[in-house]
């Protein structure tokens, strides 16, 4: 039997050499982020890979598939499919767990652009003024990471990473997340707070939840005042963990230093949006897990997953478990 495949968007070759090997593979050009757009696309094949994490999973488009078995997604988020839904149908949803160190060297760079005000020093060199000069900009003097605390919200696989390369960096480590690690607390040498105590004593704050109702707009108006003025916010999660319109008010008003921004509330983010007017902040195109090793680990894990489930077995990393499997 030859199986229809539909990949969102390009992928590595090795991704998509596997799954030729079980059917026939079509690849979007461009990337999909309408319901209708993706019932177009989906409505008689047999697996979605699910490259962007942008895809409108919802239940009407599942229901528009009816030989759907699988979403296999490109990464580790999945807020944009309707997992329940898929349940019920009897699809398989699966990640790619195989992105956390190279998320976290991606924040990393974030925190280290905005420690050394690599992006503002970069642009006075093109614009020809020297290093006599900066010493007259006291707003372009950098900071030393060795001592500062990196408040890490969400301890989970990126979480974990990024704390480790903090740790090698001599930055003191704290955290909040709803599940207490008291066994990396000792090996580690990290320490617990509060949501708010990590907002009030951090120099950095990372982001590393998923989207979820609890962490929508997690950090909001009321969290970002009790950040320090002198404080960096960098999220590598989602947009939408951070209520926009209150980060551009803090980046503005000066209740915090800058931010670092790979994930916004809207992707693509407008070209006019307010963030990129701002001076005090470096963005990046959801590009965090986009390097050359690690998409093609991405593509290779998904489209194993693929292959198990269209061969009939279980996948290796499913986030739901169907209690009937649509047949093969
Ligand atoms: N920018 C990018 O390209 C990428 C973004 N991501 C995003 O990063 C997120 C995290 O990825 P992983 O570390 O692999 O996930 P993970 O599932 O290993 O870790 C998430 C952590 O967040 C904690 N958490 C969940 N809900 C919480 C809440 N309400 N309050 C506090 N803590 C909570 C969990 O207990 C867990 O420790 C993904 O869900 C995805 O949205 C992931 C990969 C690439
Ligand atoms: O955004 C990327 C992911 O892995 O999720």
């Amino acid at each position: 039997m030859t199986f229809k495949i539909i990949v969102t968007y390009r992928i590595d070759e090795e991704g998509l050499k596997l799954l030729k090997s079980i059917g026939d593979v079509f690849i979007s050009e461009k990337m999909i982020t309408s319901e209708d757009e993706l019932i177009k696309n989906i409505s008689d094949t047999d697996a979605v890979l699910a490259v962007r994490g942008v895809e409108p999973f919802t239940r009407r488009v599942l229901e528009s598939a009816p030989k759907l078995k699988i979403i296999a997604r490109h990464g580790v988020g999945y807020d944009k499919i309707d997992v329940n839904a898929a349940n019920e149908l009897g699809i398989w949803v699966t990640i790619a767990p195989v992105n956390a160190s190279t998320v976290a060297e991606h924040t990393i760079a974030l925190i280290m652009a905005l420690a050394k005000k690599l992006f503002k020093l970069d642009r006075f060199v093109r614009d020809g003024v020297w290093y006599k000069e900066r010493m007259e900009f006291p707003d372009l003097l950098g900071i030393d990471l060795a001592g500062r605390v990196l408040g890490i919200i969400g301890l989970g696989r990126i979480g974990q990473e990024v704390a480790k390369r903090a740790l090698a960096l001599g930055m003191k480590v704290i955290y909040y997340d709803i599940v207490r690690r008291e066994d990396l607390e000792r090996t580690w040498n990290i320490e617990y707070r509060s949501l708010n105590e990590l907002l009030r004593t951090s120099d950095f704050v990372s982001i590393h939840v998923p989207l979820t109702n609890e962490t929508y707009h997690m950090i909001g108006e009321k969290e970002l005042r009790l950040m320090k003025p002198t404080a960096y916010l960098v999220n590598t999660a989602r947009g939408a963990v951070i209520d926009t319109d209150a980060l551009v008010k803090a980046l503005k008003e000066g209740w915090i230093a800058g931010a670092g921004l790979d994930v916004f509330e809207e992707e693509p983010l407008p070209p006019n949006h307010p963030l990129t007017k701002l001076d005090n902040v470096i963005l990046t195109p959801h590009a965090a897990s986009l390097t050359i090793e690690c998409r093609r680990r991405l593509a290779i894990t998904a489209a194993e997953e693929i292959i198990r489930v269209l061969r009939g077995g279980e996948p290796r990393y499913p986030v739901n478990r169907p209690l009937n499997p649509r047949r093969v």
